[in-house]
């Protein structure tokens, strides 16, 4: 590997170019091209597929920050903003799915106004600022098609424009990322205008910059309850329940020796809401009883081994082989996670119990300077790359940190902070790996 940063940046990107190549051709899979649609194929759970991409990715991003001139990278990057305003705007008027339903698939931008009631001369500036950014194609002068990343807007529900345009508050039900681009934008776009002034008072400017922006003294989740923002919350619903798909059932059912639970066993799911971790286990796994906990309104929705259950009291199931919680921890401020650990501490068997936590460990952006022991994970990469990969990192831990913060001031957590958290809630940390997600295995300390 050269020294030269920007000849080992270009030698990461052919080298892991060259194993994308050889793994589709093994497989007689055409090569993904940024025309075409993306079409889910085995090969992209393949663990050395996705360490090629997340390099390509790292190093390109690299590669681009370090010859740029700067002013042009802080001009481009200031101004991203409209990018996710325009991202709303071409989910929410349905371009995506016009683009899709013609016959030859492209469209003039007249013809796409003349369906959404919108200026002619609006619509060619926006999907060309978008096209510019590799997100829709412009074929020919104004005239535009969807391509690899904008077919990924097309709403999952499969619902035609006709059925989208009918009942517009119903169209990001099952919508997948549309929701997730709804979301981001609708309340966290919104919310993040009032960061600055929340970070400048140390965090007492208001409970977080939501409640600044929205201007309102209910957490994002009563406020998701009221009437009025009852079509933001089923859009929320949705775009969580995408996100949560992403992780494949392995990274849950791979992070712990589960086999070794039996019948006498119990596993509780702190806060599961729907309780997808647990399904994902309890199909493979039939020994261990399974009890999943969360707030009334969600309990009073399902049956079965679904029991209700506040955080910040005393934790009813005692002794329980496993307590585990799956971004719960991440939507609280360090106080409040250190309360909702003890609750749990205090109902465990201090020899028997364990604490799994599934949550996004934030990697420092240099080389963790600490030791740890064997069983605990740390991220690296090859020179002169990041050690967290970058813009590479899988689904970029540190922007869910500042969606925490901004939305619930809750924190994402780096591996020290979660040593701490734990040692503060009585839990050792005993194990970590890294998957998309990451798995922290703690134990019961003794005195705490
Ligand atoms: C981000 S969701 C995570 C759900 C689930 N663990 C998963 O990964 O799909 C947070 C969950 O915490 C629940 N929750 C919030 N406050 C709670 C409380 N005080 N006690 C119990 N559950 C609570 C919510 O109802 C919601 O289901």
């Amino acid at each position: 590997m050269s020294n030269d940063p920007l000849t080992a940046l270009v030698s990461i990107i052919s080298s892991s170019v060259q194993n994308l190549q050889k793994s589709y051709s093994e497989q007689s899979l055409k090569l993904p091209t940024l025309d075409e649609r993306y079409i889910p194929v085995p090969l992209d759970n393949d663990s050395q597929i996705k360490d090629s991409v997340e390099r390509i990715v790292a190093a390109a991003t690299q590669l681009i920050a370090a010859v740029r001139y700067p002013r042009d990278t802080i001009h481009e990057q200031a101004q991203s903003m409209y990018l996710s305003a325009l991202l709303a705007f071409v989910v929410d008027v349905n371009i995506p799915e016009i683009l899709n339903e013609v016959h030859n698939k492209s469209l003039h931008a007249k013809d796409i106004a003349s369906r959404i009631g919108c200026d002619p001369s609006h619509i060619s500036r926006v999907l060309r600022y978008l096209a510019t950014r590799h997100i829709f194609k412009e074929v020919v002068p104004g005239e535009f098609a969807n391509n690899r990343v904008s077919y990924e807007l097309i709403k999952a529900n499969n619902k035609t424009v006709a059925e989208l345009q009918e009942k517009p508050l119903e169209k990001y039900a099952d919508s997948g990322t549309a929701a997730f681009v709804g979301h981001a934008v609708g309340e966290g776009l919104m919310s993040s205008t009032a960061l600055s002034d929340f970070l400048k008072s140390g965090g007492k400017h208001a409970k977080t910059p939501f409640n600044a922006a929205f201007n309102t003294d209910l957490t994002l989740w009563d406020w998701f309850t009221t009437s009025e923002n009852s079509w933001r919350f089923g859009r929320f619903v949705a775009a969580m329940h995408h996100f949560a798909e992403g992780f494949k059932d392995e990274i849950f059912v791979n992070g712990y020796n589960w086999g070794k639970l039996t019948s006498n066993d119990v596993v509780v799911d702190v806060g599961g809401n729907m309780g997808t971790v647990t399904m994902a286990l309890a199909k493979a796994f039939k020994e261990p009883k399974f009890i999943i906990q969360d707030l009334s309104p969600v309990i009073s929705q399902a049956k079965g081994f679904w029991e209700e259950y506040d955080f910040f009291t005393e934790q009813p199931i005692k002794g329980a082989a496993v307590y585990f919680l799956r971004f719960i921890i991440q939507d609280w401020p360090t106080s409040e996670a250190i309360k909702i650990l003890k609750r749990i501490r205090e109902a465990a068997n201090p020899s028997s119990s364990k604490l799994i936590l599934f949550e996004f460990n934030v990697p420092y952006a240099c080389e963790d300077p600490n030791t740890y022991p064997e069983s605990i994970e740390v991220r690296t990469a090859p020179y002169p790359l990041l050690p967290n990969l970058g813009k590479g990192g899988g689904p970029n831990p540190t922007y869910v940190d500042i969606q925490m913060m901004t939305m619930l001031n809750g924190q994402g957590r780096d591996l020290g902070e979660l040593i701490a958290l734990g040692e503060a809630s009585g839990w050792k940390l005993e194990a970590a790996k890294n998957d998309e997600l990451s798995i922290f295995v703690f134990s019961p300390m003794w005195v705490f």
